[in-house]
């Protein structure tokens, strides 16, 4: 029994776990392992949860490991020839045999262990919710080499976890803390063999890079396989559906969207999340190949490449070179096979996940399927190729599609359907086509009803008396525009004048925000906020609905906008802002539209402000800008930039997250919460 566990095990910790101990733990579920170490954590029985734990992690593996091979052994069943002619029947027979063989296959190879416990523990396993748990209490052993490696493992599949982020920090300004010590445990094989490769190939060993690209390729779609295969798993919820085949198609829907997940999830490196990865490597080994003057595989990866992004303007063109040279014709083209196979059942997959959003779109969001399932973003630029000299050619190409969009009603390409990004309960309401420019999008449901009532009483909070001097009408005579950062929310929560909770609200939607952006825009890098300002304008008594001025004029946010027209990167401009976006939190005001604008301020396209709609778009030039004057009532709304310069990090957003969690130590019971979670 695992709740007499011999406590001299505890000693060994992770590593190192004998036969017999694995034996002793056949038998056990790890979602019960799992549950007995969050016990544990709560308990602040630190050698007990890391033990669980790690045994959890450990199980899980070994429960997918065999259910994968299980899996693999029993895809293909034959059916005796009397079924010919009746496809159902063929269809349901062979499923039948694959149940029956992966049923026994289970028992023989996981006896007890097979139970995998509800979806959302799953879930929590596979992005690594134990590494959580293992960082704090490694942490609190005094195992600082296990918790740095906790830390960083969790990190890898979680990259937006800013708290996360921050306890790494502040590990490796420990001086004892080692550089090896940031080592992803779960890290599989193909991404060791991808770091291998890029090193050789940044080092021009262009055969070693072959060599490790080739390799990283392969282990790639096996782990690929896992990943999908892993999705066919129990379903906890109650099929509500009572047609047979509405239940199939629900479970199969669920099936579908876990697998899509699957590129995103072989798609982090290092602490990031690579865009593209899979069609990266053909690009890479097209170039190596070059290199190494074989000219069929150069050939080959191009063309393996382009079926990802068959208009890409740098494969095209190099392709358009290679075949101007003596050795290349064009029956080289040839698709590697196996990309070919991943690539035609993604694209399958999303036509069903296409239909069945047209015909039941009420009950399933699924979001991002108009683009394909690679997240085509522009391609890559980093990748650099035979002939270099087409750089300026090519952003020509990228203005001329900009100006496309301005100028005619039916563009080239459907661009504005690239993006794609899932975050439960936020519905894209506008894209680039919509709104006229590339990088500009528009969501709703980002914050709910009461979020924002709470928000938009939270700014009140900053204004009442509270010493925000300075200038009351920062834009116009006619508005009194006041706000409040991250820290005076924290702050105004430690006099007690705002609720924890409320300033902690602050925080999240800003954050929760701040992810939407970054995904939609599928940004290669980190975003850091840079500052962030919760602003409300409020109409004066005086204000007439004749005003012609703006509540805010165009403007851009990270150069200064002349007279001209011209707008330099300089001060007194925030040079360092990349992104921006603007969550409002309520309607019922008169006027107050957001406008993205010409230089000469004609309006290309507008928002209207209501509670939970999100505004994101790239800070520079390309998106001018303001709000039309409040009229009448007042306008709240959580203003946000970002940046990817770390060098700007806003401060204010870990000293609030600090003091809001002190604040909480000393109200609440500490040892049942979990101080690190972020929303
Ligand atoms: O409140 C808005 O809608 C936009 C504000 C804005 O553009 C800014 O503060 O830079
Ligand atoms: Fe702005």
């Amino acid at each position: 029994e695992i709740a007499s566990f011999a406590p001299t095990l505890v000693e060994q910790h992770a590593e190192g776990t004998s036969q017999e101990e694995l034996q002793e733990l056949l038998g056990t579920p790890y979602f019960e392992l799992y549950s007995k170490g969050k016990d544990a954590y709560l308990d602040e029985e630190w050698d007990r949860c890391v033990w669980f734990m790690e045994k959890a992690v450990m199980v899980h593996k070994h429960v997918a490991e065999h259910k994968f091979r299980c899996r693999q052994r029993c895809f293909n069943q034959s059916v005796e020839p009397s079924f010919n002619g009746h496809s159902t029947l063929q269809m349901m027979r062979k499923f039948m045999k694959r149940a029956a063989c992966n049923d026994r296959c289970e028992q023989d190879r996981l006896d007890g262990m097979r139970w995998e416990g509800v979806n959302e523990i799953q879930d929590e396993m596979d992005a690594r919710f134990p590494y959580d748990y293992m960082q704090l209490c490694y942490y609190k052993l005094g195992d600082l080499q296990k918790a740095a490696g906790s830390a960083y493992t969790f990190l890898q599949m979680n990259l937006n976890h800013n708290i996360m982020r921050t306890n790494i920090a502040f590990y490796r300004q420990i001086e004892a803390v080692q550089q090896e010590w940031f080592r992803d445990r779960e890290k599989n094989d193909w991404k060791h063999k991808f770091m291998d490769g890029m090193d050789h190939y940044l080092m021009n060993q262009f055969e070693d890079a072959r060599d490790s690209l080739e390799a990283a390729l392969e282990l790639w779609y096996e782990e690929y396989e896992k990943c999908r295969s892993s999705c066919e798993r129990p379903n906890n919820m109650v099929i509500k559906k009572n047609d047979l085949w509405l239940s199939l198609t629900d479970r199969y829907v669920e099936l579908l969207l876990c697998r899509r997940n699957c590129i995103v999830r072989m798609s982090h490196i290092e602490g990031r999340f690579v865009e593209q990865l899979l069609a990266n490597m053909f690009h890479y080994l097209q170039y190596v190949y070059f290199q190494l003057k074989d000219y069929p595989n150069v050939m080959r990866n191009a063309a393996t490449y382009l079926i990802f992004y068959p208009t890409d303007p740098m494969m095209t063109q190099n392709v358009d070179y290679f075949l101007t040279l003596p050795w290349a014709s064009e029956d080289m083209l040839e698709v590697r096979p196996k990309a070919a196979a991943v690539y035609e059942v993604v694209e399958l997959e999303r036509k069903l996940l296409l239909d069945i959003q047209q015909n039941f779109g009420d009950e399933y969001v699924i979001d991002g399927l108009q683009g394909n399932a690679w997240y085509q973003d522009e391609p890559n630029a980093s990748p650099p190729r035979p002939n270099e000299e087409e750089e300026e050619e090519e952003e020509e190409e990228e203005e001329e599609i900009v100006e496309e969009w301005e100028e005619k009603v039916e563009p080239r390409v459907t661009r504005d359907a690239r993006y794609g990004y899932n975050m439960p309960g936020v519905t894209l309401v506008k894209g680039p086509r919509d709104l006229k420019g590339p990088k500009r999008m528009v969501a709703d449901g980002v914050a709910s009803e009461e979020e924002c009532k709470m928000l938009s009483h939270l700014a009140k909070g900053g204004t009442e008396g509270n010493g925000y001097e300075g200038d009351k009408h920062v834009h116009t005579e006619f508005e009194r525009f006041d706000g409040l950062t991250v820290l005076q929310a924290a702050e105004l929560a430690k006099r007690g004048r705002v609720s924890v909770d409320h300033a902690e609200m602050y925080l999240n939607l800003s954050n929760k925000a701040r992810r939407y952006v970054h995904g939609y825009f599928h940004m290669k890098h980190q975003l850091f906020f840079t500052y962030t300002h919760l602003v409300c304008r409020t109409a004066e008594p005086y204000s007439t609905d004749d005003r012609t001025d703006l509540s805010h004029p165009i403007h851009a946010d990270n150069c200064h906008l002349l007279a001209d027209g011209s707008c330099p990167k300089k001060l007194p401009a925030f040079t360092w802002r990349d992104w921006s976006a603007i969550l409002y939190l309520n309607d019922g005001f008169k006027g107050g539209e957001f406008i993205f604008a010409h230089k000469n301020e004609s309006v290309q396209s507008s928002v209207q402000p209501k509670c939970g709609r999100l505004v994101g778009f790239s800070a520079g030039e390309e998106n001018l800008h303001g709000v039309k004057a409040v009229l009448k009532g007042r306008r709240c709304a959580l203003a946000m930039w970002y940046t990817m310069d770390e060098r700007y990090n806003e401060v204010e957003h870990y000293q609030a997250r600090k003091l809001l969690q002190n604040l909480k130590k000393h109200s609440t019971k500490p040892s049942k919460e979990r101080p690190k979670e972020e929303l």
